[in-house]
């Protein structure tokens, strides 16, 4: 008895009674493609020490203006075409997320699940290259994907990583998940990260467990 069932069902019903229409998605996706770009732009600017204070406190000023307009609960989660979970607020694909790169995922008939995406300077770990905890957390999300595709969704249980060579940023990188194998409440993911050349550079296989209530 884990509770997280239980949670989980309260959190979808309470964001089940938002009111998200795709204009204000459309319009809250756009604000977090902005703020993407900015934070980019913290890391990268060259911008010297008075102008970086002018802008930090434009920023302020801003984070201050939508504070003012109240908090909701975090964007909930639908299910979309072909059965693929739409999270708005997911760290993986959110659109309404700025910490997300987002990344698009499709599914294919066979359950495969896929997605090409580019990860820049935020997901640095070794210099130019992607950091292993972003790796992992592409893997498990696409892999979490795979398993809700399958028709038997759960909880990472267990994500047993393996590094092959550096995963380079700033290049179109592809992800594949697929769910192998079910075994009462545990279905099995296997997937991995392809790069350019279309050589792995990290693959992965993933337990997911559907709680008990
Ligand atoms: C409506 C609820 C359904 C859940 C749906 C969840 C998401 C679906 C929604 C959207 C999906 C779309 C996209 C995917 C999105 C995200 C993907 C990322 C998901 C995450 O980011 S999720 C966060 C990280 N995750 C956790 O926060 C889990 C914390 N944890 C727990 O909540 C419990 O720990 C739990 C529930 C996992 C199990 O707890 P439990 O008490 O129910 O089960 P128990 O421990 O008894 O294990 C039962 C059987 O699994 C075997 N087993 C266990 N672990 C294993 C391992 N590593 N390898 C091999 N076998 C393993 C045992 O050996 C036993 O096997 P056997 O039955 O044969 O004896």
């Amino acid at each position: 008895m884990t509770g997280a069932w239980t949670a989980m069902q309260r959190v979808f019903e309470e964001r089940d009674r938002q009111d998200f229409d795709e204009v204000r998605i459309a319009g809250l996706a756009e604000l977090a493609a902005r703020v993407r770009e900015l934070s980019e732009l913290v890391v990268l600017t060259r911008a010297d020490q008075s102008e970086v204070a002018v802008v930090a406190r434009e920023v302020e000023l801003l984070t201050r203006r939508l504070a003012e307009a109240g908090r909701g609960i975090p964007p909930g989660a639908q299910v979309g075409e072909g059965g693929i979970v739409r999270q708005l607020g997911s760290p993986v694909t959110g659109a309404l997320n700025p910490l997300a790169p987002p990344i698009e995922i499709s599914v294919s008939p066979d359950g495969t699940a896929r997605s090409e995406f580019t990860l820049g300077v935020l997901y640095e770990g070794p210099p130019g290259f992607v950091h292993g905890g972003v790796s992992a957390m592409v893997l498990d999300h696409l892999s979490g994907v795979a398993a809700s595709a399958n028709g038997t969704p759960g909880m990472t249980a267990g994500l047993d990583l393996r590094y092959r060579r550096p995963t380079p940023l700033g290049v179109p990188l592809s992800a594949e998940a697929k769910a192998v194998r079910v075994e009462g409440r545990k279905t099995f993911v296997e997937s991995r990260i392809l790069g350019p050349d279309g050589r792995v550079t990290a693959e992965a296989t993933a337990v997911f467990v559907m709680p008990t209530r």
